[in-house]
């Protein structure tokens, strides 16, 4: 290292830095050490500050457990800096505002909080900021854990709150105080009805703004976020000037939302559409097979003697051999084409745009890949398996569901009837014949 860069050097930097720097114990909230712009702006000497913590600087930080709280949330902002705006005790009995940035660091082993602190009263753009705001404002982008907005509608110019800011990941001299700023960073997806959620409420239609959507952050990736405004200041003629709005990021929520969502449709084991959502599924599909005219197949699968596999390997392997089967024939089919867990070991197959021969000759090769590819089990021991199955097209055997299903499980019952291994197809009149395969 550099002679000049001594710990002289360091010392200089800290102590000539024209922002308050504390040093905090994250434990205790104790000030361990402070530059000279800290204990100049509170008015106080340096010994006497090193007596103070944040609980005793800091308004609105409670007590011990309050600070508990607050350490855990700049912990969880690690690696970048917690924000906030605040105001800071003053010795003369008053209280000016701040706006501090908190990150963790390391010393000798031990973490430690290095909290920034800019005097507001000292800075003119947020000075300004701080005066024209009304005092519900204020309070909100002092105590508000949602972030906030605050859009002057023929500047086109857009307050955002620290929190805010924060939530995307930006720290606070960053995102351009823009609307485009804001309507760039609604997802594409998104960004057309939430314009449209606005425009209602500007317009009057609508009392008020209220929108969910996915926000990118600044590292590219995107929160799912819960915003909701209104119109707070309008000229004589009632048009709106200013709209306040505030951000709560609701991503783990629609994790919840999506992981209920997905476990209500799917077969947990398989990971397969389940027979309730299999059914609407179906449905789906045979109304855009009757509008356009096409055929669709629909084939039940069963797997001849599972309760064997169950009985000779036990439960475990019967649930793995079903899981591969469900694995082959997901990389087999087409994309368009839908396997649904029916039952215990039986599967419903829609083939759309598929006459029964083509439908045939897939089972045929599907049958051939399975011969080809048993199931393997962790020990490494191989299970071969083989299945059956019934076929009903629409709409050659019938145009409503519940009927080419009933044509599909007679088809599969006569299959299981006849030896197993075994492909057929329904007929008009509910006679099988043999499959082609
Ligand atoms: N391991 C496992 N077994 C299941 C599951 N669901 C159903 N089964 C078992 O599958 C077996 C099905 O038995 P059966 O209906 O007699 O049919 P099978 O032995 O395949 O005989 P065929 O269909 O006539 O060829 C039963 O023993 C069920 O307990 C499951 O999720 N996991």
């Amino acid at each position: 290292m550099s002679e000049r860069f001594s710990e002289g050097f360091y010392k200089a930097i800290f102590e000539g830095c024209s922002d308050a720097i504390y040093v905090i114990d994250p434990q205790s909230s104790r000030i361990l050490d402070a530059n000279t712009r800290a204990w100049t702006d509170l008015g106080m000497s340096r010994e006497r500050l090193l007596q103070h913590s944040v609980i005793s600087l800091q308004q609105g930080v409670e007590n011990e457990e309050h600070w508990a709280q607050i350490a855990e949330m700049i912990y969880s902002c690690h690696p970048q800096a917690f924000t906030f705006i605040g105001r800071h005790y003053h010795q003369h009995g008053t209280y000016f505002p701040v706006e501090v940035y908190t990150s963790v660091i390391e010393f000798e082993g031990q973490p430690l909080f290095l909290s920034i602190a800019r005097n507001l009263d000292r800075t003119s753009s947020q000075r300004e900021a701080f005066r024209t705001k009304d005092a519900r404002l204020t309070y909100a982008l002092n105590e508000a854990v949602d972030g906030l907005w605050d859009w002057t509608i023929d500047t086109g110019e857009v307050f955002f709150s620290p929190q805010l800011k924060r939530m995307l990941g930006y720290l606070p001299h960053e995102m351009e105080p823009t609307l485009e700023t804001w309507s760039e960073a609604v997802h594409d997806s998104d960004r057309g009805r939430v314009m449209a959620a606005l425009d209602e409420h500007l317009s009057g239609r609508d009392d008020s703004y209220s929108a969910e959507y996915q926000m990118r952050k600044r590292d590219g990736s995107y929160i799912w976020v819960r915003d909701r405004g209104r119109v707070c200041q309008r000229d004589e003629a009632g048009n709106p000037l200013r709209v306040v709005g505030m951000v709560h990021d609701i991503t783990r929520s629609k994790g919840l939302e999506d992981q209920l969502r997905e476990q209500a449709s799917h077969d947990h084991l398989t990971g397969l559409l389940n027979r309730r959502a299999g059914y609407i599924h179906f449905s789906k599909q045979l109304s855009y097979a009757l509008r356009y005219n096409q055929s669709l197949t629909v084939c039940l699968i069963d797997l001849d003697h599972f309760k064997n596999i169950n009985d000779s390997f036990g439960h475990l392997a019967g649930d793995s051999v079903l899981k591969h089967f469900a694995g082959l024939m997901n990389i087999t089919l087409r994309k368009s084409d839908s396997l649904m867990r029916w039952g215990g070991e039986e599967f419903l197959l829609l083939l759309p745009n598929t006459e029964v021969a083509s439908a045939v000759k897939l089972i045929g090769q599907l049958k051939e890949k399975l011969a080809d590819n048993p199931a393997e089990l962790e020990s490494g021991e191989q299970i071969s398996y083989t299945f059956s199955a019934g076929l009903a097209c629409c709409p050659l055997h019938s145009q409503a569901l519940d009927a080419l299903i009933k044509c599909a499980d007679d088809a599969l019952y006569t299959a299981k009837g006849s030896g197993r291994d075994t492909i057929l197809v329904s007929d008009e009149s509910g006679i099988e014949q043999p499959g082609l395969f």
